[in-house]
């Protein structure tokens, strides 16, 4: 198992090494009509060789996937929804430079017709609620996010519907802003959360927050400036001993990291969002994404070097709390909104 579990404090701690995979995509038209020069080899499961001017380089990873890898083998192997489902926060992120593959593994293709690890991880939550639906009931739901020049967008909320909502509150633009729990959970303070009860919503959502994308996710040179950011919240609660835990799936497709990297020192508020799944509580994957070709060396080299962050061992909690604390929380939610409390409640 590569998760390299340590359990401490009753299973609820767990030492997590941060997963870090290689993705190389196909030679694509550009680059064959530049002479399709190749440098990048995988020479193993775990080991891709760089060729450059001054010798050949050699990086590892926790997995590399070749160019001839499919869509169904790199889901296959993120292996974190069940995760995500007892509750941890993880976070899957794609890194690598304008065009080297980040939309198509996060996203899928514009047809999907090979869908990526959003569709997919939608499908395999709901898979496995239905498993469980006898044993837990549980509760789905969603917050969608662009970060577009340190700007946290909520794309549930329209540029039009923003607009006029500004109308009425006397032009005070609506805010989104990171926040961080007592239990070090990075949140979206003030995005508009929704609920999701099948796959279907789920990817309905979704699409109805790219169509508010300030830019469209395809074809667009702007598209690779902006970050992508889809929050899963699925809250579970156990029907025999009425524990609940919450855990929360971050999938994350980066801005071009050329491009991030020139703009880095105004991108606080990226920091804020990957805090958690850096150095945090989260089980967290990053998949780095490169070209094949000689024309993009500089960049892949960057990139290779810029995610050897395998030294970094994040302490993965579980957000479970009794029953005890469900109800004494509901007890507190009923006084507040003045509603009276019954002796059976407490
Ligand atoms: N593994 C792959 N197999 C087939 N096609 C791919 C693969 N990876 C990327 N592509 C294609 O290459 C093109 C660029 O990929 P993509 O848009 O995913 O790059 P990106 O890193 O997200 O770029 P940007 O930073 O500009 O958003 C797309 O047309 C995509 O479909």
């Amino acid at each position: 198992d590569n998760e390299e579990k340590i359990l401490q404090h009753g299973g609820r701690h767990e030492r997590y090494k941060i997963r870090v995979f290689c993705r190389i995509r196909p030679v694509n038209r550009n680059e064959a009509a530049q002479g399709g020069v190749i440098v990048v080899d995988k020479i193993d499961e775990f080991s891709v060789t760089i060729d450059t001017p001054r010798g050949q380089r050699e990086f590892q990873f926790d997995k590399v996937f070749s160019a001839g890898a499919s869509q169904e083998d790199l889901f296959h192997d993120t292996n974190l929804i069940q995760s995500t489902i007892d509750g941890y926060n993880v976070c899957i992120f794609a890194y690598g430079q304008t065009g080297s593959g980040k939309t198509f593994t996060m996203v899928g293709d514009k047809e999907q017709k090979n869908p990526g690890l959003m569709p997919r991880s939608f499908n395999a939550i709901f898979d496995i609620i239905r498993e469980n639906s006898s044993k837990f009931d549980f509760k789905v739901s969603a917050y969608m996010l662009e970060l577009y020049n340190d700007r946290l967008q909520d794309l549930f909320v329209s540029q039009a519907g923003e607009a006029h909502a500004q109308t009425q509150s006397h032009g005070q633009a609506r805010r989104v802003e990171i926040k961080r729990n007592r239990k070090g959970v990075v949140f979206a303070q003030g995005a508009e959360t929704k609920e999701a009860s099948s796959a279907q919503e789920l990817y309905a959502l979704f699409q109805q927050a790219c169509a508010n994308r300030h830019i469209s996710a395809t074809m667009n040179v702007e598209s690779s400036r902006s970050h992508l950011i889809v929050g899963i919240r699925v809250e579970s609660k156990n029907l025999t001993n009425g524990s609940v835990s919450t855990g929360k799936l971050s999938l994350v497709d980066l801005a071009g990291s050329e491009r991030a990297a020139k703009t880095g020192a105004k991108d606080h508020q990226l920091k804020q969002v990957m805090q958690d799944s850096l150095g945090g509580n989260a089980k967290t994957l990053m998949i780095v994404n490169i070209s094949p070709s000689e024309c993009n060396l500089d960049e892949t080299l960057t990139s290779l070097y810029a995610t050897r962050v395998k030294a970094i061992t994040n302490n993965a909690q579980r957000n479970v709390e009794s029953k005890e604390i469900a109800q004494l929380k509901e007890v507190i939610m009923k006084l507040k909104s003045g509603q009276s409390v019954e002796d059976v409640d407490v």
